[in-house]
C-alpha cells in the first residue's frame, strides 16, 4: 500500500489534511482543560463572570475544532477517492497492454475484481489513513502527557486499561487479517461464477441446467458469506470488549479519584479533565485498532493489484524501431515455430511461406491445426519460439507494436462490438473515414442493405452487439477492417457466418476495392470455396504446414487438400 500511495496520493494535499487536523487535535485537547479550570475557578469559587469567559473559549475552541475537522475530512476524502481514480485508470491502461497469455493467467472476472472491488478496500482504508491514522497517535501521546500533569497517580489506571486493550487487538488481528485475505480471493471466485453464468445464460437454459449453475453458485455464495460472517463477528467482538474496558477504566478513575480528591490530592476540575483525557486515549487506541484490522484487508488488495502492476511485457517494443510504410509490402514466415507458454507441444512447427503486395494468402485446415494461432503471430498477440515473421525483409520484433498495428486490420474469429453507435464502430477502423468510405466498407461487407432497416450509421449496439445476429455482427466488423488503411488485411474464419452466396460475392467485391487489391489480404477459411481463388493456400495439419500452392496444384497433388476438398463435395459444398 505504501507503494500505490506514494505513486498516487498528491502529497501536499496530504499535508494539508495533516495540518488542519493537528489544529483539531489541539482545540480537542485543549477543551478538557478549559473544563477543568472552568469547575475550578469558575464554579467552585462561584465566579460568573469567569464561567462567561471560558464558557466562551470553549465555543470558540469547539468553532476551531470543527472547521479544522471539516478541512481535514475534505482532503482526507478528496485525496482517497482520486487514488482510487488513479489506481483504476492504470489498471486499466495496464491490463489493455497485458498480453494475451497474462490475461489468461489472470483471467477475466479476477481483474474485474481487482479494478474495482480492491481498489474500493484501499480508497476506504486511506480516507481513515488521512484522519484516524494521524490523528490517533497525537491524541494519544498529547492526552497521556496532558492527563500525566493533572495527575501521575491515576495515569496508572489507564496503562492497565491499555495492555488490555492491546492483547485483545493482538488476538482479533492475527485471525482477522488471514480471514480478509481469503474474502478477496472469495470474491473473485464468486464473480467468476456469476460472470460464466451470465454469459452463459441461454446455453445453461437450453440444457436445463439452471439448478445445476445455481447449486454451483450457491456453493461460492455461502463459502464467502461463510468468511464474512466469521471475520465480521469477530470484529464487531471488538466493541462490546473495547466498551468493557473503556467503562471499567472509568469506574476505576472514579474509584481511586474520589479517594484522591477525598485526601486532597485532587480537585474536582482535574478529575473531570482527566476522565475526558482518558476517554480520548481509549478511544484513540480504539481507533488505531480498527485501522490495524482493516489495514491487512487493503494490504491484500494492494498486494492483487501491485502483481498486476508488476507483470513484465512479454511483448516488448524495440528500442531503435524501423519504421515501415505501407506501400508495396511483403510478409515472410521464416520456419516458424511457436508454443504456447504453459503447454508442452508447439502449437506451429516450421512455418515457412512469402507473400507480396497484391496476394491472398489462404490458410485452411481442420480445427485445432494452429491457423488463428498463425495469424496471431503477425499483429505480435504471441511472439514465435523460434523463427521470424518479416515485412518488408525486417523482422516484426524491429518495429515498433503502434507501426505494426498500423499496418495490420484484422477481424477476429468471434466479432467484437462495442456498445455505442454503428457509425462509432465503424471509426475504430479509421477516425477520420467519412460517412461514404463507411458505407462503401458496409457495401462491400454486404451490411449495408440491414443496416438500412436498422437506422443507418446511427442505429445503436447494444453490449456485444447482442441486437445483431451472429452474421450481422460479422459483416460490422468485417467492415471496419476493411475501412481501414492498411499494408496487411487478415480475416480469421470471418465468412464461415456468411452464406455461400454473399461469402463468394464479398469476396469478389473485396478484390475489387482499390485499397485492399493494392495490400496483402490473409484469410483462414474451413470452405475450400473461400480459398479456391486465393494465390497461395497454406494447408495446416497439426501445426505443421502439409501443402502450399494454388487450388489447382494442390487439388491435383495434395493429399490432404483432396481430403478436406471431397469432404466438402460430399457435402454438397461448391467448387
Ligand atoms: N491461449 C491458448 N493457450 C493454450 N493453448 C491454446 C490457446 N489457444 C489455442 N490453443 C491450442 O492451440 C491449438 C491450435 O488452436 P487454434 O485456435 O490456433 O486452431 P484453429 O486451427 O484456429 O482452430 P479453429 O478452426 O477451431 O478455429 C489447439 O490445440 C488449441 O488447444
Amino acid at each position: 500500500m505504501i507503494r500505490l500511495s506514494k505513486k498516487y496520493l498528491v502529497w501536499g494535499a496530504v499535508w494539508a489534511a495533516v495540518l488542519f487536523l493537528v489544529v483539531q487535535v489541539s482545540c480537542d485537547l485543549y477543551l478538557p482543560t478549559v473544563t477543568s479550570n472552568l469547575i475550578n475557578n469558575g464554579v467552585a469559587k462561584n465566579n460568573v463572570s469567569y464561567i462567561w469567559s471560558e464558557g466562551f473559549k470553549m465555543l470558540f475552541v469547539t468553532f476551531i475544532g470543527v472547521l479544522a475537522a471539516g478541512g481535514n475530512i475534505y482532503f482526507a476524502a478528496t485525496q482517497s477517492q482520486k487514488m482510487g481514480k488513479k489506481i483504476r485508470s492504470a489498471l486499466y491502461r495496464k491490463i489493455m497492454y497485458l498480453s494475451d497469455q497474462d490475461l489468461d493467467k489472470f483471467g477475466d472476472a479476477s481483474l474485474i475484481t481487482r479494478n474495482t472491488n480492491d481498489v474500493v478496500q484501499i480508497q476506504n482504508v486511506m480516507i481513515q489513513v488521512l484522519r484516524m491514522m494521524i490523528m490517533s497517535p497525537i491524541m494519544l501521546i498529547g492526552a497521556m502527557s496532558l492527563a500525566f500533569v493533572k495527575s501521575p497517580k491515576l495515569t496508572i489506571v489507564f496503562f492497565v486499561s491499555l495492555v488490555a486493550l492491546a492483547i485483545v487487538v493482538a488476538i482479533v488481528m492475527s485471525f482477522a487479517g488471514p480471514m480478509f485475505k481469503k474474502l478477496q480471493g472469495q470474491t473473485d471466485k464468486l464473480n467468476l461464477v456469476f460472470r460464466e453464468g451470465l454469459t452463459g445464460v441461454r446455453v445453461i437454459r437450453a440444457f436445463n441446467r439452471d439448478n445445476y449453475e445455481q447449486n454451483r453458485f450457491d456453493k461460492y455464495n455461502n463459502r464467502y458469506a461463510k468468511t464474512g460472517i466469521r471475520v465480521f463477528m469477530l470484529v464487531s467482538l471488538m466493541f462490546p470488549l473495547m466498551t468493557f474496558i473503556l467503562s471499567g477504566t472509568n469506574v476505576g478513575i472514579v474509584w481511586f479519584g474520589a479517594k484522591m480528591i477525598s485526601n486532597s490530592g485532587l480537585d474536582v476540575g482535574n478529575l473531570v479533565a482527566f476522565m475526558t483525557y482518558a476517554t480520548q486515549i481509549l478511544i484513540s487506541f480504539m481507533m488505531l485498532s480498527f485501522l490495524f484490522v482493516f489495514i491487512p484487508r487493503a494490504q491484500a488488495s494492494a498486494t492483487r493489484i501491485n502483481e498486476v502492476f508488476d507483470v513484465k511485457d512479454s511483448i516488448n517494443d524495440p528500442k531503435q524501431p524501423i519504421e515501415i510504410d505501407k506501400s508495396n509490402n511483403t510478409l515472410a514466415f521464416e520456419h516458424v515455430d511457436f508454443k504456447y507458454q504453459d503447454s508442452k507441444t508447439p502449437v506451429l512447427s516450421d512455418i515457412d511461406f512469402n507473400a507480396k503486395a497484391g496476394q491472398t494468402v489462404a490458410i485452411i485446415g481442420e480445427t485445432g491445426s494452429g491457423k488463428s494461432s498463425l495469424i496471431n503471430l503477425i499483429p505480435r498477440l504471441y511472439d514465435v519460439s523460434s523463427g521470424s515473421i518479416k515485412i518488408n525483409d525486417t523482422d516484426i520484433r524491429d518495429i515498433s507494436q503502434k507501426n505494426l498495428h498500423d499496418l495490420i486490420s484484422i477481424t477476429q474469429q468471434t466479432a467484437v462490438l462495442f456498445t455505442g453507435t454503428v457509425k462509432e464502430n465503424m471509426l475504430y477502423g479509421n477516425e477520420s473515414a467519412s460517412d461514404e468510405e463507411i458505407w462503401h466498407a458496409l457495401d462491400i461487407a454486404k451490411a449495408s442493405d440491414f443496416l438500412k432497416d436498422e437506422g443507418g450509421l446511427n442505429a445503436r449496439v447494444e453490449q456485444n452487439g447482442e441486437n445483431f445476429s451472429g452474421g450481422q455482427k460479422q459483416r460490422l466488423a468485417i467492415a471496419r477492417t476493411i475501412l481501414k488503411n492498411a499494408a496487411i488485411y487478415i480475416f480469421d474464419d470471418s465468412f464461415s457466418a456468411l452464406d455461400f452466396k454473399t461469402d463468394a460475392q464479398l469476396r469478389s467485391d473485396l478484390n475489387k476495392d482499390e485499397k485492399i487489391r493494392k495490400a496483402i489480404s490473409v484469410i483462414v477459411a474451413q470452405r475450400i470455396s473461400t480459398v479456391a481463388d486465393a494465390d497461395l493456400i497454406l494447408v495446416l495439419n497439426n501445426g505443421k504446414l502439409v501443402g502450399a500452392g494454388t487450388h489447382k496444384e494442390l487439388s491435383a497433388n495434395n493429399p490432404y487438400y483432396k481430403v478436406i476438398l471431397d469432404s466438402q463435395i460430399k457435402k454438397g459444398g461448391s467448387k
